[in-house]
């Protein structure tokens, strides 16, 4: 597999453009969501990254290279930092939930599971759309937006958005493409399986804001 992000993405690419047609992603380019249901996304996404740290340098641990293992926990630390400040500009005191929404537990859950019990390229590939995905969306709601001077949502936009990140995404994607080439093909059906899945969990997490889903029980 010589390239093995290349393939996988393609064939999510069906995933993608479901998540650029969601109402969450319209609204948010266009910059008429509403204030309740970004704060519900923003609150369960500061629950969301609390884990997501941890299951990032869980992988870092894992990986043989040095280099990659300061990778996973330099972007571990980078979101203590950067996006604990995005948190800030956006949520407001008064309104904190605790409680993980039931695709904010899924999504955290999957991922942890993926990192603790399976190998170290499923886990890799579990974690990647997180940066993809959100890489694409930045770079497709900056392509496509016509109100960056008056957008309530552009300090977020432009986090995911543009060359810095763009960055940190090249050298994810490099990572797992490296353990990939070594991996057998039963390794490689696996961590396709992970991409896709945590693909659609990306599409869920939103999907969930949007509805401010909450427990049946
Ligand atoms: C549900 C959800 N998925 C992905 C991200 C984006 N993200 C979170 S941590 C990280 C890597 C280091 O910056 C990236 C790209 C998010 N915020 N929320």
């Amino acid at each position: 597999m010589s390239n093995w992000y290349k393939a996988i993405n393609q064939n999510t690419a069906r995933i993608l453009e479901q998540i650029k047609a969601h109402d969450f992603i319209k609204e948010l380019m266009a910059g008429t969501l509403s204030k309740e249901i970004f704060n519900f996304y923003i609150n369960q996404d500061a629950i969301y990254l609390s884990e997501y740290k941890k299951i990032l340098a869980q992988i870092g641990v894992k990986c043989s290279d040095e280099n990659d293992t300061q990778f996973f926990l330099n972007a571990a630390t980078g979101i203590i930092t950067v996006e604990n400040a995005l948190h800030q500009n956006f949520l407001n005191e008064k309104c904190i939930i605790n409680e993980a929404s039931v695709t904010c537990e899924l999504y955290i859950s999957y991922l942890s599971r993926m990192t603790h019990t399976k190998s170290l390229e499923e886990g890799l590939a579990a974690v990647l759309p997180c940066f993809t995905i959100y890489q694409q969306i930045g770079d497709y709601i900056l392509a496509n937006q016509t109100n960056k001077d008056n957008n309530p949502y552009q300090d977020w936009i432009n986090t995911y958005g543009g060359e810095a990140f763009a960055n940190s995404v090249k050298n994810a994607i490099e990572i797992t493409n490296k353990y990939a080439i070594k991996s057998s093909p039963e390794r490689i059906d696996k961590m396709n399986t992970a991409f896709e899945k945590a693909s659609k969990l990306e599409w869920m997490f939103w999907d969930s804001a949007y509805n401010k889903e909450s427990w049946k029980i």
